[in-house]
C-alpha cells in the first residue's frame, strides 16, 4: 500500500482513524483490514469503482453497522466504546435521499435538531445561518418535494451540519445530479471546509472531483490501496496524474475524461 505523511501533520489528532477494520457479509469479505487516517481541517476523497466497499465502510463509521474487526476513532472516540462521544462529532449524507417529501424545509431540519437535543430558538438561528450558507434561504416553508434533487441534497447537507460536527462524510453527493449542481455541491462543501475548518470525507467513483491539493484514499476490491495528499500518491505511483496513479495502482485503465467514471 502507498502510506503518504507529511511532516507537518505527524502530531496532529485524527480527525478520523480507521485501523485493520474488515467487513464480512455472510462469508463475503467486502473490506480487508483497511487502515488509513484522515486530517483534521482537510477535504479527503475515498476514492473507488461501484463495489469497493464504500458505502459499508460509511455504515461503520457511522455505527449503522457494529465493528467486529478493527477499531474506527472520530477525534480519538472509539464509535464501538464510546458512540455518543464518537457520533456527535459526526455528520454524514447518505447516497440515497433521507428527506421527508410530505414535511417542509424547516420542519426535516427542526426535527433533526430537536433529537441532537438543540431548543428550537437555536435550531432557528442555526437553520437560518445554514440556509443563507448553501443560498437557499427563500425555501423555508416550501415542501422539500418542491425542491430540485441539488436542492434536496444542499438540505441534507445542511441537515447534516445542525449540530455542528467537526466531521462530515458524503457517500457519492452528486450521484444523479446535472454538471452544474455537482459543480455547486462540490464548491459548497470545499468552501466550508476552507472557511470553518470542517474535516470532509468524500465517498466518490468520479476521478474528476479529485483535486490536486487533497488527500485520498484509494479503495479497490476492499482494500486500501494508497492514501496521502494527492501530489504525493501520484508521484509515488511514478504516475503524471491521480488518473495514471489510480491505473497504476488497480490495473484498471478504461477510464473517461469529463465527468465520466473512472
Ligand atoms: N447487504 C449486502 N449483502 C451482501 N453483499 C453486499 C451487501 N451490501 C453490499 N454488498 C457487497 O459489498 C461490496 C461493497 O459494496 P458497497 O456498497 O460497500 O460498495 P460501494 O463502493 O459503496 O459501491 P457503490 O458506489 O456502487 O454503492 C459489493 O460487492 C456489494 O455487492
Amino acid at each position: 500500500m502507498q502510506h503518504v505523511k507529511a511532516n507537518d501533520e505527524l502530531s496532529l489528532p485524527a480527525a478520523l482513524d480507521v485501523s485493520a477494520v474488515s467487513h464480512f457479509y455472510g462469508r463475503k469479505q467486502v473490506l480487508s483490514e483497511i487502515s488509513f487516517s484522515i486530517v483534521p481541517g482537510r477535504f479527503t476523497v475515498l476514492l473507488g469503482l461501484n463495489g469497493a466497499g464504500k458505502t459499508t465502510l460509511f455504515s461503520l463509521i457511522s455505527h449503522l453497522f457494529a465493528t467486529r474487526h478493527g477499531t474506527i476513532r472520530i477525534f480519538g472516540h472509539d464509535v464501538s466504546r464510546e458512540p455518543g462521544e464518537a457520533l456527535r462529532r459526526l455528520g454524514i449524507v447518505f447516497q440515497s435521499r433521507t428527506l421527508d417529501l410530505d414535511l417542509s424545509v424547516y420542519q426535516n431540519l427542526s426535527y433533526h435538531a430537536s433529537l441532537h437535543g438543540i431548543g428550537q430558538r437555536e435550531a432557528l438561528a442555526r437553520i437560518g445561518a445554514l440556509l443563507a450558507q448553501i443560498g437557499m434561504s427563500d425555501r423555508l416553508h416550501d415542501k422539500a418535494r418542491s425542491l430540485s434533487g441539488g436542492q434536496m441534497r444542499r438540505i441534507e447537507i445542511a441537515r447534516a451540519l445542525l449540530h455542528r460536527p467537526p466531521l462530515l462524510l458524503l457517500d457519492e453527493a452528486t450521484v444523479g445530479l446535472d454538471i452544474q449542481s455537482r459543480a455547486e455541491i462540490l464548491a459548497t462543501i470545499r468552501k466550508l471546509v476552507f472557511t470553518d475548518g470542517i474535516s470532509v470525507f468524500w465517498a466518490t467513483h468520479l476521478i474528476d472531483e479529485v483535486e490536486e491539493g487533497d488527500h485520498v484514499v484509494i479503495l479497490h476490491k476492499g482494500q486500501v490501496l494508497a492514501d496521502g495528499k494527492v501530489d504525493d500518491v501520484v508521484r509515488s505511483c511514478g504516475a503524471n496524474s491521480i488518473r495514471g496513479a489510480f491505473a497504476t495502482l488497480t490495473g484498471v485503465a478504461s477510464v473517461t475524461g469529463g465527468g465520466g467514471p473512472l
